[in-house]
């Protein structure tokens, strides 16, 4: 009998409470020992630059995190690891009956984010927002990194399909949680068959060269296949000679697949000119009256290309991508962070030479601005009671305003833990996909394109922007 993985994560994340960068747990036993410990905090996480040179960023990794929290427990061999390592018996007390009883506001999984704006909060006690730090940061940076790169892979191929190759050549487990985060971000299947497991999503792929080549011949190879899978056959033409023994064959088998009532779903090409090798499979396959046969292509292909193929006009139906999707090529970290903005509701700011670096203090909400025609205008950060935002300034350069009492607003968190309680099932990969699509919808071309996207408007309102310059002015 098979049994479940005991949790949905990747093997290396079965301790997500010690999931952790050492100095959180030691500031965590200061707190305790300071009589701090039922202080409150809150904490925001958002980003500063937009990867890839590009205009958003797709919100990933919610439903990860929420799988980790709900097991987040200190266990009796994480306990004695910690008393090895110094930490005092009254702490390791206290972590033991450790439970969370956190409230977190999030952004929808799929969402599309922007700079400076916090796409997740976290109230508590000092002692487990602090704790959260580098796996709320490890989790969300790395999904909403790869995610972001699919949804643009997506957006270059529209209507043709991308499918996930990446595992092999991915950043180890994170191969795992970059699959995940590529079909959040819009591709429609992987190869990845621990990911589909785990997390449900659609598996597909095609053939290896060691399949073609461990056969005295294509044809023998090729035909073999389609006996097996003759519903589910791509069979690999780059082996020995693209267009002057891989095509032919395949189109022997099509027809022989043909004749026992079956269909070749399609051939895949790995090297050479994409785009001529793309028309020239193309025209001997309609010239063999296999128009339904599609095309499938990969080697090394990312956001540009394909929308380079696309524009050479290569009749490639399916995309296979690999490594420049998993290992986010070519910005290989999302730059999220995770500031406190208050403690026991006294708001608190970190304060920077550069004045983009200044932190934005106070429990702040977010605001999306939609216009007449159902797209995002931009968004407003504001505090989270009493600020009406009415007006919207530039963070950096306040004369810069707009008045957004004329858009319809959309709150952008929504609440996921009230009181270290789950308050949302958790969305399934495909179904962020989904939100995903329809929101892409609602952004405008202009901040999509990959060579300079516009910039999309963030903004704070007076509250928050007076309360930054008081505290800056206080602290300094
Ligand atoms: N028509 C095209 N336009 C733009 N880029 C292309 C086109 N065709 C292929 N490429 C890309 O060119 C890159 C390099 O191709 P290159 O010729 O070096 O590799 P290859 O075909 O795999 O070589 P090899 O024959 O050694 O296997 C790949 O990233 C591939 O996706
Ligand atoms: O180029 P990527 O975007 O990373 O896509 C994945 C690559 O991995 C495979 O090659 P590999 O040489 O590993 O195995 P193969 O013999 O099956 O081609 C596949 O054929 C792609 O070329
Ligand atoms: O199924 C495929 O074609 C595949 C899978 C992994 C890597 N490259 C190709």
């Amino acid at each position: 009998m098979t049994s479940m993985p005991s949790t949905k994560t990747a093997p290396l994340m079965r301790h997500p409470a010690i999931y952790t960068d050492y100095y959180e747990l030691t500031m965590a036993q200061g707190y305790f020992l300071a009589g701090r410990k039922d202080e409150r905090a809150c904490f925001d996480y958002f980003f500063r630059e937009n990867p890839f040179e590009g205009g958003y960023v797709v919100f990933g990794g919610l439903s990860d995190l929420v799988d980790l929290l709900e097991e987040f427990r200190f266990h009796e061999d994480e306990l004695q690891y910690l008393a090895d390592q110094g930490f005092r018996d009254d702490f390791l007390e206290f972590l033991r009956d450790f439970r969370l009883s956190v409230d977190i506001w999030a952004a929808r999984e799929g969402e599309i984010v922007f700079p400076y704006c916090p796409i997740l909060r976290v109230e508590g006690t000092i002692i487990e927002a602090q704790i959260l730090e580098t796996l709320i940061l490890n989790i969300l940076n790395f999904e909403s990194l790869i995610a972001t790169k699919a949804a643009r892979m997506k957006y270059a191929a529209g209507s043709r399909t991308v499918m996930d190759f990446g595992l092999r050549r991915a950043q180890g487990y994170g191969g795992i949680q970059a699959s995940k985060a590529a079909i959040i971000g819009g591709v429609e299947s992987t190869s990845n068959v621990y990911a589909s497991f785990t997390h449900g999503i659609p598996a597909s792929g095609t053939m290896a060269h060691s399949w073609v080549q461990s056969f005295d011949d294509e044809l023998t190879a090729f035909r073999k296949y389609a006996d097996y899978y003759p519903d589910n056959c791509i069979l690999l033409v780059d082996t020995y000679n693209t267009l002057e023994s891989g095509v032919p064959n395949a189109i022997k088998v099509a027809r022989e697949l043909e004749a026992s009532g079956h269909r070749l779903i399609g051939i895949r090409l790995d090297s050479g000119d994409l785009a001529y090798l793309s028309r020239q499979t193309r025209r001997q396959l309609d010239e063999a009256g296999l128009d339904y046969v599609k095309i499938a292509a990969s080697n090394q292909l990312d956001e540009r290309l394909i929308k380079s193929l696309i524009s050479q006009q290569a009749p490639i139906d399916l995309f296979g991508v690999g490594t420049r999707l998993v290992t986010g090529y070519e910005s290989p970290a999302l730059d999220g962070v995770y500031k406190l903005s208050s403690v026991n509701n006294e708001p608190k700011l970190k304060i920077s030479e550069n004045i983009e670096k200044t932190t934005l203090p106070g429990r702040k909400k977010v605001m999306r601005y939609i216009d007449d025609h159902g797209k995002f205008h931009g968004d407003g950060i504001i505090l989270a009671e009493g600020d009406d935002g009415s007006i919207i300034h530039h963070p950096f350069y306040p004369a810069k305003k707009t008045d957004v009492t004329s858009f319809k607003a959309e709150p952008l968190l929504h609440r996921v833990y009230r009181d270290g309680k789950l308050q949302i099932d958790p969305p399934a990969a495909t179904e962020s996909a989904r939100y995903l699509q329809r929101r892409m919808k609602k952004l405008n071309p202009e901040h999509k394109r990959f060579e300079n996207p516009h910039i999309y408007k963030v903004g704070i309102s007076r509250k928050l922007m007076d309360l930054r310059d008081t505290l800056t002015e206080k602290m300094k």
